[in-house]
């Protein structure tokens, strides 16, 4: 009975609502990256509909095309790649996008607007056809003011503490969107019944140490000798810290990095001889996923330094990243640290 009347009582915010309230407490917000978190909203919805029958609807599969970094593209990448795009075109604040799926910068309709944004379309590509959890991860940075008005590619090289926002869409067992504008982090549901998304949870907090890490072991053989020494202190018994820990690894960045946000742990991807400067990207995935896991009082690191004070050289760079819960990235780090001084002495 209790839940029943407490449901009655609980007003459901919508995304729209909660972005207008949280703009209004800036009387000098000009509204403009309201709409822009709203389009980034409206084109999720389309992606998440499609992603929910694309077994019937022929977006399985891939396109037969490479993109710049060599991998195989999906149909559903270039959908969403698609869909972001016009929806960011369709506002005119956007002047330029990023995208995993362009070779170069993409300029928008509005050569004036005061935003740039990157993006990875859908993350964890390998996942669509079987039917794991995939997402799209967004990341907002102001332009910078020039003399010289023509857009180029280094407008966009701005290291991730300028961002002013950043976020991303789960499409998992339900459809979840989580941002940050650097004022915590906010999640929402989406309500396939009424096309909303729903706010869920206000000032998301990392635990402070989880007991789950996540790595792809197959590249072991090439790792650093600190991280090997990181994995088999994971692995040990010890009743005090909660260990061995618990492995899981989904192969969809933005899906591990989720629950390691509400379940606290460590997500790392290393160099190894495969990828010598690891494999995921900067700027469209590494920052905008380290600014919302720092928002909710976690820690990003390359193994030496913060991620987000990295300053690009290109679009599309990448970097090894271990991300999570503080006290397990701060002892990744000691080991890797511990490590690197006993091979240079
Ligand atoms: O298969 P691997 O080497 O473990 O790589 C998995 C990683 O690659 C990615 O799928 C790369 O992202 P894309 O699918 O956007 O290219 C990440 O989401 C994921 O963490
Ligand atoms: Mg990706
Ligand atoms: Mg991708």
């Amino acid at each position: 009975m209790e839940s029943t009347s407490t449901a009655k009582s609980r007003k459901l915010v919508t995304l729209d609502e909660y972005i207008i309230q949280a703009q209004n407490k800036f009387p000098g917000a000009t509204g403009e990256l309201s709409q822009l978190l709203r389009d980034i909203g409206l084109a999720a919805k389309i992606i998440s509909r499609e992603v929910n029958k694309a077994g019937i609807t022929n977006l399985l599969g891939v396109d037969g095309s490479t993109n710049v970094h060599g991998e195989s593209v999906k149909r559903l990448d270039l959908f969403a790649d698609q869909q972001l795009i016009s929806a960011l075109d369709r506002s005119m604040i956007t002047c330029m996008v990023i995208s995993e799926e362009n070779d170069g910068i993409v300029r928008l309709n509005s050569e004036g607007g005061k935003y740039i944004v990157y993006m990875d379309p859908l993350d964890g590509s390998s996942n669509i056809d079987v039917n794991v959890s995939i997402g799209s991860i967004f990341s907002i940075y102001m332009r910078q003011p020039r003399f010289d008005k023509k857009l180029v590619e280094d407008d966009a090289l701005q290291p991730g503490i300028r961002q002013v926002a950043a976020g991303y869409v789960l499409y998992g067992s339900s459809t979840i969107m989580v941002y940050t504008t650097g004022l915590g982090v906010s999640s929402f549901t989406l309500d396939p019944s009424i096309g909303e998304f729903i706010l869920s949870e206000d000032d998301f907090k990392i635990p402070e140490c989880g007991n789950i890490y996540s790595i792809n072991e197959g590249s072991y053989n090439s790792w650093a000798d600190g991280l090997k020494k990181y994995i088999k202190y994971c692995q040990v018994e010890d009743e005090e810290t909660n260990r061995p820990y618990t492995a899981r690894y989904i192969g969809s960045m933005v899906a591990d990095l989720h629950r390691t946000l509400i379940k606290g742990g460590i997500f790392i991807y290393p160099a190894s001889t495969r990828y010598p400067n690891g494999k995921l990207r900067l700027m469209y995935e590494c920052n905008p996923l380290s600014f919302i896991i720092e928002q909710a009082g976690g820690m990003a690191i390359d193994g030496k330094k913060r991620i987000m004070e990295k300053q690009p050289t290109s679009i599309h760079q990448r970097i090894p990243i271990y991300i999570g819960s503080p006290d397990n990235v701060k002892k990744v780090k000691e080991l890797l640290d511990q490590h690197e001084n006993k091979e240079s002495v």
